[in-house]
């Protein structure tokens, strides 16, 4: 089977076009994810994203964690996706509608330079509702913005919770992220009863009123380079808790993601890039 191996800002996946990705849909699509993302006995990757025809938009989406689990969305994925769409001719336009779990994402190609590409995404609205994350213990409030949470012996003073389609809780801390104790700390987040579907967990320290450096734990992977729905997710955490404005850079490990947001949609730009393609037998 042909793949492609690609990665936004290290974030990193291995990428099927229609056909295969129509014969991997008909299989087990989480086994073949589990199979492919192995580190040492497949590819290796965070992710395998399936390109779909869809009845709603021009294409659609699907992404699948290390762990097999299947999520709603993927932002560094998703530039990925518009790239190769175009590059390989599957669409011939800048600009797309990608059918998601999530609704309709919009990616755009800004410029290429062959291997890599800039891409401007409209991800569309956050939503803040304990019950859309989804977080438990807040029913009937708006939001879940500033709380302090505790989880087995340890207690989260500043949490904000955001879905961007899928569920994101976000710890801000005045700490030396770099060195946080990520792994010790991040699954019994991921796995806690507040969040019935588990979630992605963001660290963040806010560096000034337009940067953030951010460590993303996902749920279904571990931690990450670089997680586009997180850098939005803790970009709204951020002007929502009145820390930053409506640009900010996120500083992550893989790189810098650009989000914009104001009150309604959020904009992601950054790159996406091609690393190698080649054939698999599954
Ligand atoms: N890396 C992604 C998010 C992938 C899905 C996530 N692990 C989840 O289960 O929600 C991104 O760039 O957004």
């Amino acid at each position: 089977m042909k793949f492609y191996k690609m990665h936004g800002t290290g974030n990193d996946f291995v990428m099927l076009l229609p056909e295969e990705s129509k014969y991997v849909e008909s299989k087990n699509p989480s086994e073949i994810s589990k199979q492919l993302c192995d580190r040492h006995f497949g590819i290796g990757s965070d992710g395998l994203i399936l390109m779909l025809s869809s009845d709603k938009a021009d294409l659609k989406m699907r992404i699948f964690n290390a762990d097999g689990s299947e999520a709603e969305m993927c932002g560094n994925g998703i530039r990925c996706f518009a790239k190769l769409a175009k590059d390989m001719n599957i669409i011939n336009k800048d600009k797309i509608e990608v059918e998601t779990l999530a609704g309709i994402i919009v990616p755009e190609i800004i410029k290429s330079d062959g291997k890599n590409s800039l891409i401007r995404v409209n991800m569309g609205i956050p939503n803040l509702k304990p019950e859309s994350i989804p977080i438990l213990g807040f029913e009937g409030k708006d939001s879940v913005i500033n709380q302090r949470i505790q989880i087995n012996d340890k207690t989260f003073l500043n949490v904000t919770c955001v879905s961007m389609g899928n569920p994101h809780c976000i710890i801000f801390m005045d700490y030396d992220i770099k060195s946080f104790p990520i792994e010790g700390i991040a699954p019994d987040v991921e796995h806690s009863a507040w969040f019935p579907k588990k979630t992605n967990v963001e660290f963040a320290r806010v560096i000034s009123k337009n940067d953030i450096e951010l460590r993303v734990w996902e749920r279904g992977v571990g931690e990450t380079l670089a997680c586009g729905t997180g850098a939005c997710a803790t970009a709204v955490a951020a002007k929502l808790n009145g820390f930053t404005n409506g640009k900010v850079n996120i500083h992550l490990p893989g790189g810098i993601l650009h989000i914009e947001y104001e009150t309604s949609n959020v904009f992601m730009t950054a790159t996406a890039t091609l690393v190698f393609e080649g054939i698999i037998e599954i």
